[in-house]
């Protein structure tokens, strides 16, 4: 059965979208049947997997807005097994829209029912807010991944985004569960980086992940590229250690 997981945290370049197309593309490369649905306005992560928007006919928008059947919205990807449901400017409207909209929490699960079984994975890549788009993936999600910056204020506004969970749990999806915490951009010449480590395995203990991002250049150049970084540079530490998390994923399945 197909396992949903958002990856989520409202703090701004935290690794959200790094994390989800490189996660995605190296659970693709170990054999998974993987959909990425990009929910963020910005459509960084359509991008990063070289969509060009300007020729696209529809987008997630469509989907939660207008209910365009997602199955017309699927793209394939130059990565083999993996799949995306883009995303384009015109989404920026959506968190307003959606206010209005009837069942308006729950339209990106209702749309993913009929399509989750044809995959191993749909990994949801959030905006950095708790809006409306944020609720709409974690409501449709088994699981979901926080990505932490080993950077000052690491921990800041999550607990905001815990009570969020909690509420989503309460009311709207009691299946979410946290997966897992995923540290990323560690300097490992610091001091500062180690103390971060501490101090989220403090908080989150035995849900931190094992595999920690490090900063790594080839990371950051791969999206101008359009491409995840296990195609861009398969032999980089990025590429390597987002195969290594991809396999920890598995295993938490
Ligand atoms: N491990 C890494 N090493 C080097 N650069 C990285 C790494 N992870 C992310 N970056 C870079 O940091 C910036 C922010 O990363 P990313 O876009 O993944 O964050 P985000 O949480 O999705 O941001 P937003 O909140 O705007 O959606 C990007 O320029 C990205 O290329
Ligand atoms: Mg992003």
């Amino acid at each position: 059965m197909g396992r949903i997981i958002a990856i989520a945290n409202q703090k701004g370049g935290v690794g959200k979208t790094t994390t989800s197309v490189n996660l995605s593309a190296c659970l693709a490369f170990l054999g998974k049947k993987v959909l990425i649905i990009d929910i963020d306005p910005q459509g960084n992560a359509s991008s990063g997997l070289g969509v060009r928007k300007g020729d696209l006919e529809s987008c997630i928008y469509d989907v939660l807005i207008n209910d365009e059947d997602i199955k017309g919205v699927i793209q394939q990807t130059d990565v083999e097994n993996l799949y995306i449901v883009p995303a384009t400017i015109s989404l920026a409207g959506a968190e307003i829209e959606l206010v209005s909209t009837i069942s308006r929490e729950v339209r990106l699960k209702k749309s993913l029912q009929e399509i989750k079984n044809n995959f191993d994975f749909i990994i949801i890549d959030c905006p950095p807010s708790l809006g409306l788009l944020t609720i709409n993936a974690l409501t449709a999600s088994d699981a979901l991944i926080i990505p932490v910056q080993c950077e000052y204020y690491a921990l800041e506004g999550l607990s905001q985004l815990l009570s969020t969970v909690r509420l989503v749990q309460k009311h709207l999806n009691k299946e979410l569960m946290i997966d897992g915490v995923l540290l990323t951009m560690l300097d490992a010449r610091t001091n500062l980086g180690l103390q971060v480590i501490d101090e989220v395995k403090r908080y989150f203990q035995d849900k931190v992940y094992r595999s920690i991002i490090p900063r790594n250049v080839r990371l950051s150049e791969a999206p101008s590229h359009g491409k995840p970084v296990i195609l861009y540079d398969a032999k980089s530490r990025g590429a390597e250690i987002y195969l290594e998390f991809a396999r920890e994923v598995i295993k938490n399945g």
